[in-house]
């Protein structure tokens, strides 16, 4: 079309319509790419196939011939990673979904907005170089980590790890305590695994969710007839697990008659079922877990006294994932692995950028929000890495812009201590944070800000977006962003007022008047 630009990325515009190719042409030469065309989608694929690959692809879908979603199967056959922008007049739910199922980067509908397409153009192409960026794949967990299903070199894991291979050899109670989702389970089924007692059954009973007229039942058993609806004996947990290991998560949520229950099995190992006379002998190890306090539990009479020292022999206090940033990379990488082998993705890296945003995230819900966000991540990524757009926003923007100091290597071969940001023994101060902050916003602005389509904005586009979308007839813009940056600060400092008063740079007083004024209280 003109003059090659030496370095410069290349773009292949797909369409029957020569109208088209050469109006979008025009566009995109204002940016400093090389254009190339094709008349059919026939063509186009050819084109990818010989090579030289180039750097984006727009692509019609109608086209008379090979249709576009066709055409979009072939190139990204030949080349999986080949980004692809597909072409419409017609902006139906069906086309959106057909030109992402296939793995489009984005879609853009005609007629053209010059301004959209050369920011959908420099967002594929700075996702391509963020890919690249990546580098190959190298696993640093080895299979050990993978069959034993924890993954963790923070040093409070290594202390966990230690106490799990302490508790192994004796049949002594276990209380694992901490947040949900940080891995109770995980360490009460080590436990069993690692213990004489691992050819016998390790049950897991959530006494949250079962009702308390039937948690009696559901533990013990019951004799026919016991009560409305006991049609038949049924023999309960414990005995099922005779010889094996029970773990009662939850402890925290069981009623007082179940506890004395409990008891009575701690201290004689025997058991009732319901409704029953005879006395049944049972050899069960118990771990409990909760993530309540039984300690103010214990004095408000609800929860009993003696049971609790007979669970807290040994106590396993799980650190949230918060406190154990250094964690991260890896269990990120032990995710995907996982995913990889169950055939639910493709994707196996995770770029740096993303992998500190990960890490800079508070994780309330612990490892088990993590896998989540990892899997939805996975399933919207369009190469073959997360990138900081896969993202779910409420991340993004919760964390605010990249420190920009993780170096830039392969997420899954990222080692802990030079991945995570964030120190393991304490989360940096309010005064650190800034301090980073102010120093990098310019550059890193466009890593963490929330983008409508496929890419990362930076902080000018991300005013244009705000001041372009934001309703007119509504509130004003200025107290749409105030409360909106007052929730986001809020949350990004676990509620404390006074280093949110800090980073938004008003008073206590006037913090509180915000919060009150926004229906910000929880
Ligand atoms: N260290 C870890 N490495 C890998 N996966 C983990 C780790 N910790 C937790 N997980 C995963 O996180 C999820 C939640 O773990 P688990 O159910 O053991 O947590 P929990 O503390 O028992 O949660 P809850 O209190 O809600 O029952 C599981 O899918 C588990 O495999």
């Amino acid at each position: 079309m003109s003059n090659p630009k030496p370095s410069a990325p290349t773009i292949l515009i797909i369409d029957d319509d020569a109208e088209i190719r050469y109006s979008l042409g025009r566009v995109l030469s204002t940016g400093n790419y090389n254009i190339i065309e094709a008349g059919s989608g026939e063509e186009g694929v050819a084109m990818v196939k010989k090579g030289p690959l180039p750097d984006l692809v727009f692509l019609d879908i109608r086209m008379g011939g090979m249709s576009g979603i066709e055409a979009l199967q072939h190139i990204r056959g030949a080349n999986p990673k080949q980004l692809v922008v597909l072409m419409t007049a017609f902006g139906t739910a069906q086309t959106a979904i057909e030109a992402m199922k296939f793995g489009a980067f984005d879609y853009i509908m005609k007629p053209f907005d010059p301004t959209k397409v050369l920011t959908l153009a420099e967002n594929a192409l700075q996702a391509n170089r963020e890919m690249d960026a990546v580098g190959d794949y190298k696993p640093t967990i080895n299979s050990e980590d993978y069959k034993e299903g924890i993954v963790g070199s923070s040093a409070p894991m290594q202390e966990v790890f230690k106490i799990i291979g302490q508790v192994t050899a004796s049949d002594v109670t276990v209380m694992i305590t901490g947040e949900s989702g940080t891995g109770k389970e995980l360490v009460a089924r080590s436990i069993w695994k690692h213990s004489h007692r691992s050819s016998k059954p390790f049950i897991a009973v959530n006494c949250a969710a079962i009702p308390d007229n039937l948690i009696e039942s559901e533990l013990f058993g019951h004799e026919k007839g016991s009560f409305t609806g006991a049609t038949g004996q049924r023999i309960g947990k414990f005995e099922l697990c005779d010889g094996g290991t029970i773990f009662l998560d939850e402890i925290g949520d069981m009623a007082l008659a179940t506890q004395t229950k409990i008891l009575r099995v701690l201290q004689q190992g025997e058991i009732q079922r319901v409704g029953g006379t005879d006395t049944i002998k049972v050899d069960v190890r118990i771990i409990a877990a909760t993530n309540k306090n039984l300690e103010e539990m214990v004095p408000a009479k609800e929860f009993r006294e003696d049971l609790y020292y007979r669970l807290n022999v040994v106590r396993i206090k799980m650190p949230p994932l918060r406190e154990r940033a250094d964690d991260i990379p890896q269990i990120v990488d032990f995710c995907l692995q996982n995913l990889v082998k169950q055939r639910k993705t493709r994707v196996s890296k995770v770029s740096p950028e993303a992998i500190d945003v990960l890490c800079r995230y508070r994780w309330h819900g612990n490892v088990r929000e993590l896998e989540n966000v990892i899997y939805r991540s996975a399933v919207i990524a369009q190469g073959d890495a997360i990138l900081p757009k896969d993202l779910p926003v409420e991340i993004r923007s919760a964390v605010g812009p990249g420190t920009g100091t993780t170096p830039p290597i392969a997420a899954a071969s990222i080692a802990p201590a030079s991945a995570a940001p964030i120190k393991t023994e304490a989360v940096a101060t309010a005064d650190e944070t800034d301090d980073v902050e102010e120093s990098t916003v310019s550059e890193n602005a466009a890593v963490a800000t929330p983008a409508p389509i496929g890419g990362a904005l930076t902080l000018e586009q991300a005013f244009d977006f705000i001041q372009e979308t934001l309703p007119h007839d509504e509130e004003p813009i200025l107290t749409r962003i105030e409360r909106e940056m007052v929730k986001r600060v809020l949350v990004a400092v676990d509620g404390n007022q006074a280093k949110a008063a800090e980073r938004l740079g008003m008073t206590r007083t006037t913090l509180r008047k915000r919060i009150e004024a926004y229906g910000l209280k929880d």
